[in-house]
């Protein structure tokens, strides 16, 4: 630098509102991304803009039961058709897997940032696993998806449901109205609330999760140039490949989130995993279960085995039926 010029900043500032559920997850998800940018983006400031959604409003029934696309996605997309916000964060396993839909193509997903664990989680003040807990006993779960790989290891546990968000699920457990309980892992790390005493990762070959969990999709209007270019350095080519296939698997099947699909896709070296888990309707067991290897340029082959695999196990039909 030469001395006695102005120390200024490469890119002039740039304030971007980031609109954000108020709940607990979604506020630490989003100060982690917002930190993320600031820290990619010298000059860049990122505002969170509290907005609540109808999956927020509702909390005393199943989110299944009063169904819907998008409960948590909806409002924060209206913000930003609005304009009072510069993009959102999602969840991306809350993101419908029809998206982007017909009325939101003014929207667009600019960008995935890499995964956190994509697990789900066992807690339990009294088991480490599904497998320890005594015949009857009662596990907290509103999702039909963990519902369905539960009974079918264990077909003799009252699965019944929960909802609230993260802290209102573990006051529950702690209060004793559940034995146990199952959470995304991602969400108890990301909200800083992981407790390994009680809490414990299940292996992935129990209890596959469901497709995007752990991912974030950062949202924005699709003429926003600026913006999409700086949450670009938020991307992550491979998280965003393996969420695809999973939400591939979703779409062949004509499921949306609230069906009993699991599917992970996993990359190791230059070979994607693709695995996936179906319960029946109504999170009923046996859950057919299919796996298949690929090369990552070929992975849609993978998507198609498991697919093939899956309809032989009558997975369709199970889903309806
Ligand atoms: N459906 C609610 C929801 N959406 C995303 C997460 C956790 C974070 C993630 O999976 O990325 C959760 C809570 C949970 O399932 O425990």
């Amino acid at each position: 630098m030469t001395i006695g010029a102005p120390n200024h900043n490469p890119q002039p500032d740039l304030t971007l509102r980031l609109g954000t559920r108020g709940s607990m997850l979604a506020r630490a998800q989003s100060g982690w991304v917002a930190r993320q940018i600031e820290a990619r983006n010298p000059g860049v400031r990122v505002e969170l803009v509290i907005i609540s959604t109808s999956g927020d409003q509702i909390t005393d029934k199943p989110l299944h039961a009063f169904g819907g696309k998008g409960l948590f996605t909806k409002e924060l997309e209206q913000a930003l058709l609005a304009g009072s916000v510069d993009f959102a964060v999602h969840s991306f396993k809350d993101v419908p897997v029809t998206m982007p839909l017909v009325d939101i193509a003014e929207l667009v997903i600019a960008a995935v940032p890499p995964r956190e664990d994509p697990t789900d989680a066992w807690a339990s003040l009294k088991s480490k696993s599904f497998r320890d807990l005594p015949a009857g006993a009662k596990v907290g779960t509103g999702s039909l998806r963990r519902r369905s790989q539960i009974l079918h290891h264990r077909p003799d546990l009252l699965v019944e449901p929960i909802r609230g968000n993260i802290d209102t699920r573990l006051r529950k457990l702690r209060e004793g109205q559940y034995d146990a309980v199952v959470l995304a892992t991602a969400g108890l790390k990301r909200g800083g609330v992981m407790d390994e005493t009680w809490m414990t990762p299940i292996d992935t070959a129990d209890m596959l999760p469901a497709p995007g969990q752990g991912a974030l999709a950062l949202q924005c209007r699709q003429d926003a140039e600026v913006t999409r270019r700086i949450l670009g350095s938020m991307h992550d080519v491979a998280t965003a490949a393996c969420v695809e296939l999973e939400r591939e698997i979703v779409r062949q099947l004509e499921g949306d989130c609230h069906s009993p699909i699991a599917a992970l896709a996993t990359i190791n070296g230059d070979r994607v995993l693709l695995r996936s888990a179906v319960g029946g309707r109504d999170g009923i067991p046996p859950v057919a279960f299919a796996l298949s290897e690929a090369p990552v340029n070929e992975a849609s082959s993978a998507v198609v085995a498991v697919m093939n695999d899956l309809q032989k196990q009558g997975a369709r039909q199970r889903l309806l039926a």
